[in-house]
């Protein structure tokens, strides 16, 4: 494969190592998103050997919401990632948007987000981030994690810097050994601001963000629109020991998304 064999469309987003660009291959007519890395810049981070590893990963993993990293070629001065392109682009842009989701939608999602979390687990891939800026939607409104792990964001203006913390197990803000529960924990936050609009610990002051998250300072506002059902999921995700968050064939398994998932 070369560049001569797509037509490069719209500028899309921005990665600390590269560009992303809507591309079409033009025998198939296949649009994808194609991110262009410059060698001088990896050079510069001495981060050959990792994005081989990363593209190894990458290209081993094949499920519905995990956005496929379909090949990748190279030449002198770029290497190529021809990856998914994901038509309705930031699943954040979209929350924004709509204010806040149904609970039907939200617990698609969370669905989605577990069963993709428990097929990399699987396959020995725990580094999956699911940030909110990581979270694509397809043509069909179908949920895809865009690990851009090292690379940085997309071209997400969702996050000034502190916005980010929201994020933060308790044990990362710790600074405690962390592993893959904190992937639980976010699918709590994440399924709180899909109901709500807002994460639930979001103050003013980043300071004070960081004193509810260690402390687990969840309240609820009262809205018709949330079920006790969705409430106990999210209590039972964000809980400050990670050994007793709800692991995520429980998740799959728990009556909201039972009844609400599509
Ligand atoms: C090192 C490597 C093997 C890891 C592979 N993963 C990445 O490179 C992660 N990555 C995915 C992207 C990316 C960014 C944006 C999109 C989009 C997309 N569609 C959009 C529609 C409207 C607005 C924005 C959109 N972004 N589709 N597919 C994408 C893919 C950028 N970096």
């Amino acid at each position: 494969w070369s560049m001569s064999d797509f037509e490069i469309g719209k500028y899309i987003g921005e990665g600390k190592f590269g560009k992303v660009y809507l591309a079409r291959e033009k025998q198939s007519g296949y649009v994808v998103a194609l991110k262009v890395i410059y060698k001088a810049k990896l050079e510069k981070y001495r981060f050959h050997a990792h994005l081989r590893r990363e593209i190894e990963i990458q290209h081993g993993l094949d499920h519905p919401n995990v956005l496929r990293l379909f090949t990748w070629f190279h030449d002198e001065e770029r290497v190529v990632l021809v990856l998914e392109y994901a038509a309705r682009g930031e699943l954040y842009k979209v929350l924004r948007a709509a204010g806040c989701f149904t609970e039907r939608t939200a617990a698609t999602y969370v669905a989605s987000l577990a069963g993709a979390l428990a097929y990399c687990h699987k396959k020995q891939v725990i580094h999956r981030d699911i940030k909110p800026e990581n979270l694509l939607l397809d043509i069909e409104g179908r949920l895809k994690i865009a690990d851009f792990g090292w690379a940085a964001r997309s071209n997400a203006k969702r996050h000034t810097l502190c916005g980010t913390i929201d994020y933060l197990a308790p044990e990362m803000i710790e600074k405690k050994a962390h592993d893959h529960a904190v992937d639980n924990w976010t699918l709590g936050i994440l399924c709180y601001e899909f109901l709500y609009g807002s994460p639930p610990f979001e103050a003013d002051e980043q300071d004070d963000t960081l004193r509810r998250i260690v402390r687990v300072d969840l309240t609820f506002p009262s809205t018709p629109y949330v079920s006790s059902e969705a409430k106990d999921l999210i209590s039972k995700l964000l809980v400050k020991d990670s050994s007793k968050r709800l692991s995520l064939e429980d998740i799959m398994k728990h009556p909201w998304i039972k009844k609400n998932a599509e």
